[in-house]
């Protein structure tokens, strides 16, 4: 009988043959989730010159030292600066220019009074809020009465305050989120050099397999195993190609699969590697002319270009295969049919497959150590790591989480899958464990 396979050792071996994908720019947006390939150096401070943080009155501190609302300063407004404003006047002693948050600081200035800190030039008492310079344009003239004092710089943000010119804005590796994106912006990248998302072929392979929105025939079930993959695959930041169903056809598949080889960086496929005599996956790939390019280069290439298919002491998960297919030596992954297992090997195989295609680090999630609960204990089958479907809860007072199994281990307890948010990692060794028991936890967040 052919070896049996570690989950630790079928990893090793596709991760192996997996390199990140070559670079590409890309514009600002459609960077989203990918990683940088370069350290982002700031081409100019940020902020870009000295700008008010509120909403007031650009001063000299000297005109209002000792100002109260009882002994106001009174100043001349000489003008308003709105931000985006140039060509900006001086501020000149017992003078004051009405500033709004973000605009240049004027020369001759000093701070910025808020309004709230003056009468807003009413002749008042205290000002809530500058009225609108289309209602009441004499705002920007005449005079206005502070009621307290400033000190040098108050209220100013100053150039270079956010990030200096010559600095390091991003580390190569880093992953574009939302705030990452944003701080490109700011600094006035409109696109970036990352590592392409990875494009999956998803594909489920099976003759009782429908479409789900259609009837089923006598014998027939929904197609689960596409979507399942192409959400994991998306959520894993990839760009997900769901092909439908390919009948248990030998033929037919490979011919499905040639087609989408163009379109895939990585090739996913479910069910038809166990046993059984209609298991096309197997069939179709075993073959060592599967996939031959069309010139010569291509065919030399394409020598010994199978997949291998393996069995892993694993639960579920047994059965697996691993290739390289194709001119370009497409990674392919051949995933069981059972629903449970189909979504379990994507966590353990596919997901830091895809991330290495990313250039992302780490490849494998993480894993904690919870207490695990619930009524009875549980049993393992020895010689196998099993993964369970749990549902996790983090450590609130206590030093350890807490986990309970949901649904029992049979791999085509889709509903229970559903209500998980956890993966139980019970080692080879392990037959039986106790409700209090420490285990190993793989949190799907
Ligand atoms: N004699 C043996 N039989 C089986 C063995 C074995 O070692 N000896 N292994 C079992 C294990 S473990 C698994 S896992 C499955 C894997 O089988 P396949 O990968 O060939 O998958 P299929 O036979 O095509 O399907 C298995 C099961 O899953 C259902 N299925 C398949 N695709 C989908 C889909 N897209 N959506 C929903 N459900 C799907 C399918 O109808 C079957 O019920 O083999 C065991 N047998
Ligand atoms: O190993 Mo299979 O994946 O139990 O269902």
């Amino acid at each position: 009988m052919s070896k049996t396979w570690s989950v630790d050792e079928h990893l090793e071996d596709i991760l192996r043959s997996i390199r990140p994908l070559d670079p590409i720019e890309l514009n600002l947006l459609d960077a989203q989730g990918c990683t940088l390939v370069d350290d982002v150096i700031v081409p100019a401070a940020l902020p870009p010159f000295d700008n008010s943080s509120m909403d007031g009155y650009a001063v000299r501190t000297a005109d209002v030292e000792g100002a109260s609302e009882e002994f106001p300063a009174v100043l001349s407004v000489i003008g308003d600066i709105a931000a985006g404003s140039s060509g900006l006047p001086t501020v000149a002693s017992g003078e004051a220019a009405r500033i709004m948050t973000g605009a240049p600081l004027p020369p001759g200035a000093e701070a910025v009074v808020p309004v709230e800190w003056t009468d807003g030039g009413t002749g008042g008492g205290p000002a809530d809020a500058m009225p609108a310079h289309s209602a009441a344009p004499q705002g920007a003239t005449g005079q206005v009465r502070v009621h307290r004092p400033v000190q040098a710089r108050q209220h100013v943000r100053a150039k270079g305050s956010d990030v200096k010119a010559g600095t390091v804005a991003l580390n190569a590796g880093t992953v574009l989120g939302p705030a990452q994106v944003g701080l490109l912006a700011a600094i006035g990248r409109g696109t970036v050099t990352v590592r392409p998302r990875p494009r999956v072929v998803v594909l489920s392979t099976g003759s009782e397999l429908v479409t789900p929105g259609e009837p089923l025939g006598p014998g027939q079930i929904h197609d689960a195993n596409s979507f399942v993959l192409t959400a994991a695959a998306r959520a894993a930041g990839a760009i997900p190609y769901r092909v439908g169903a390919v009948t248990d056809d030998a033929d037919s598949l490979r011919a499905t699969i040639e087609d989408q080889l163009i379109r895939a960086d990585l090739v996913v496929t479910s069910g038809g590697v166990s046993v059984g005599a209609y298991d096309v996956v197997k069939e179709a790939l075993s073959r060592v002319d599967t996939f031959r390019g069309s010139d010569e280069e291509d065919r030399a290439d394409a020598v010994g270009d199978v997949v291998e298919f393996r069995r892993l002491a694993m639960q579920p998960g047994k059965p697996q295969g691993f290739g390289l297919i194709g001119p370009d030596r497409t990674p392919i992954l051949t995933l069981p049919g059972n629903p449970v297992s189909a979504y379990v090997s994507f966590e353990l195989f596919v997901r830091p497959a895809l991330r290495t295609l990313m250039g992302q680090e780490p490849v494998r999630r993480r894993t904690v150590r919870a207490r695990l609960t619930g009524d009875s204990g549980l049993t393992s089958p020895e010689g196998k790591r099993q993964f369970l479907r749990g549902d996790y809860s983090p450590p609130g007072e206590e030093d350890l989480g807490t986990v309970r199994a949901v649904g029992g281990a049979s791999s085509h307890l889709i509903a229970a899958l559903a209500q998980a948010n956890a993966l139980i990692d019970i080692p080879e060794k392990t037959g039986r464990l106790a409700p209090g028991d420490e285990v190993t936890v793989v949190p799907l967040d």
